[in-house]
């Protein structure tokens, strides 16, 4: 499905490494993964005709009106078009712009553009108001927050699932060429804003708030509504839309299924689907898989591999003009479409992450743009843990050749990661460059994503939790207590400084949590309340909640990107929930909590509930946001585009 799956020459490199060749499921033996040769890139034979168009529809996806209507610019947002509803039917939209360029010798004035679209198109009704019979007013651990105004707070959250609950009209069902909506039969949660579409990493977290906010059924829908997708599509897309049906993103259902069963035991719906997340898994294992070659040892690790031609419909324009120096060449421009459709499978859209530059460092632009030559650390982890999850629920539903297949691409997994990725000077993992073959030492908070999968030796665990507690240190992560920021380099892209997101806070607060040692669960603690003191900051002083948050300025929503900051917000709610049950019964608020650059976390002198060893690494750090701790030289050097101290609202485009 993502434009490889019809390419025989793709097909053609077989298999290297014994066990996936004796993988659990049959349909491995018949689709081999697609092993790229180290290098990476798509390969330079294959050609923009191998590759098929976001999507089949001449009016969300590709063509001159698309082209025509987007570059108009009518509306600030390009997503705006691609979202509304045809009034007739395709076909009639399809005439009229006919009509429109013919009477205009095609060249259209912005009112001319705008008119068509008006009597062509309309803003979508294709989501019914939906309240989740499973959603109750007094959750039981809104109950157990002894802080009252966290308590008042996740009340008010609670409510917001109500605002942020839809459900399809059966029209998009019974006419989904008039929509670019995907149907799904059951009720979901939106992220909000600009976002009126189910997204697949977001749902994750949704799917956490929803699960401790108890609407298990609710959850179970938005898990149904996945795997109805990848029934239909054959993996799940980045969001229910049609423009998004060429790309996935961070493959995170089968966890999903895996926190559904820990909460509820329905080991009924696990085997009943268990097909289906099989699917989505080798849909991953079939294309994305690359060798990589470390000391004379080759080992198979993930890339975000998404090849489609255009520019992003959502992000049309954008696209289009990113691309411009590349007009003289329609291969090296799709090629480039390519790395940024890759780029929005990461979730992380966009980021230095995925720039390299002419000397190999993350510097540069969005032209320097390489997703597919990056083996992110991330992608790899949650791979590992989909295998472990698969193993657990194999050996649950006593299929013991499948648990012991999965347990083997699971171990194979972990070793890739721990050989390529881990960086044991460092003392933590790095993205790998298989363009220059080394890795990225660079942070991101993906880097500890390996500590929230348990992808690591178990027997190493002492050592690599103190590792991570002295990474974040040297790191200078500390001086930031509006949240962990996403990198340290200041792009101006919305993933990266000072942006704060909830999957990198989740990363990284539970994965310290999770090794179980005292010190990182201590550092875990302190990294939750700052989180979530941010984020009650920043509903106290808007009344909203954000999709991402400033690390400098607590509570402060974030900017940065090429849309306006969105508010809802799906992830960042869940999240919230997901902490609270767990940080439930100390901090938070205590009177006036002071406002944006104001006092510690939870009211208090931060060091007051720290462990002696994270004492002594927050110290050098709460002196606060105007004397940061950058940590040594050496790491000051490695980032030489990073973090400024003195980050200013101006760095950013940001209102507020
Ligand atoms: O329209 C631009 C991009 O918007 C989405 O990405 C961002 O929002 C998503 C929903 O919250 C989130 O999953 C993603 O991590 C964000 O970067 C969309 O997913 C992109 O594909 C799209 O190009």
């Amino acid at each position: 499905r993502n434009g490889l799956a019809p390419t025989a020459t793709l097909q053609a490199q077989p298999l290297t490494a014994s066990s996936w060749s004796a993988s659990p499921s049959a349909s491995w033996r018949t689709q081999p993964p697609l092993i790229q040769p180290l290098g990476a890139r798509p390969p330079r034979g294959l050609h923009s005709s191998h590759v098929p168009a976001a999507c089949r529809s001449d009016i969300y996806c590709k063509g001159e009106l698309l082209h025509v209507v987007q570059m108009a610019r009518i509306y600030p947002d390009s997503k705006t078009f691609v979202d509304k509803k045809v009034r007739e039917s395709p076909e009639v939209a399809l005439k009229q712009f006919e009509k429109l360029m013919q009477e205009t010798g095609s060249n259209p004035s912005f009112e001319q553009v705008q008119n068509f679209v008006n009597q062509t198109f309309e803003d979508g009704d294709e989501l019914e108001e939906w309240i989740p019979s499973d959603w109750t007013e007094q959750p039981a651990l809104l109950e157990r927050i002894e802080n009252r105004k966290y308590r008042e707070w996740a009340h008010s959250l609670n409510k917001l699932w109500r605002m942020l609950a839809r459900k399809m009209k059966t029209d998009v069902r019974d006419n989904p060429s008039h929509y670019s909506l995907i149907y799904v039969p059951h009720g979901f949660v939106i992220p909000g804003g600009r976002f009126k579409e189910l997204y697949y990493w977001d749902s994750y977290w949704i799917l956490q708030g929803l699960l401790f906010c108890d609407m298990h059924e609710t959850a179970k829908g938005v898990i149904e509504n996945l795997m109805h997708l990848v029934k239909v599509l054959g993996f799940v897309p980045n969001g229910s839309r049609v423009y998004y049906e060429e790309r996935s993103q961070p493959p995170l259902l089968i966890a999903m299924a895996r926190a559904y069963y820990d909460k509820t035991n329905d080991i009924k719906f696990i085997e009943d689907n268990m097909e289906t997340l099989e699917k989505e898994f080798n849909f991953w294992m079939n294309n994305s898989m690359i060798e990589v070659e470390k000391d004379g040892q080759k080992y198979n690790l993930a890339r975000y591999f998404f090849l489609s031609n255009g520019p992003r419909p959502e992000s049309y324009r954008e696209d289009f003009e990113t691309t411009e120096h590349l007009a003289n060449s329609t291969e090296d421009r799709e090629r480039m479409y390519w790395e940024l459709k890759s780029g929005a499978a990461t979730g992380w859209d966009f980021s230095s992450r995925w720039f390299i530059d002419r000397d190999g460092t993350n510097k540069g632009e969005l032209k320097d743009i390489k997703t597919t030559s990056i083996v992110p650390v991330d992608l790899n982890a949650f791979l590992y843990g989909a295998a472990s999850s698969l193993q657990f629920f194999m050996t649950k539903l006593n299929q013991r050749n499948k648990a012991t297949g999965y347990g083997r691409i699971a171990n194979e997994l972990r070793a890739a990661v721990q050989a390529v990725l881990w960086n044991e000077e460092d003392g933590i993992w790095y993205d790998y460059d298989a363009l220059n073959k080394k890795q990225r030492e660079y942070f991101y908070g993906s880097n500890l994503a390996p500590l929230w999968t348990n992808c690591y030796d178990g027997d190493k665990v002492a050592h690599i939790a103190e590792k991570a507690v002295k990474y974040i240190e040297k790191t200078g992560l500390l001086s930031y207590r509006g949240g962990t920021p996403s990198s340290l380099a200041n792009t101006g892209e919305q993933w990266d400084f000072p942006n704060c997101w909830a999957p990198i806070q989740a990363l990284v607060i539970q994965g310290l949590d999770r090794t179980g040692q005292e010190d990182a669960m201590n550092l875990a603690d302190e990294l939750a309340r700052r989180w979530l003191h941010a984020n009650y900051l920043g509903y106290e002083q808007n009344t909203m909640m954000f999709e991402k948050y400033d690390a400098v300025n607590i509570g402060r929503f974030g900017g940065g990107g090429e849309y306006a900051v969105q508010e809802g917000f799906g992830w960042t709610n869940g999240l919230v929930f997901e902490l609270l049950a767990k940080y439930n019964s100390k901090g938070g608020p205590t009177g006036d909590v002071g406002g944006v650059g104001g006092q510690g976390v939870g009211g208090q002198d931060v060091s007051n509930s720290l462990s002696q060893v994270v004492r002594e690494v927050v110290r050098g750090a709460v002196h606060g946001a105007s004397s940061l701790v950058l940590g040594d030289d050496a790491q000051a050097d490695k980032h030489n585009h990073e973090a400024h101290p003195h980050h200013t609202q101006g760095d950013h485009n940001r209102s507020g």
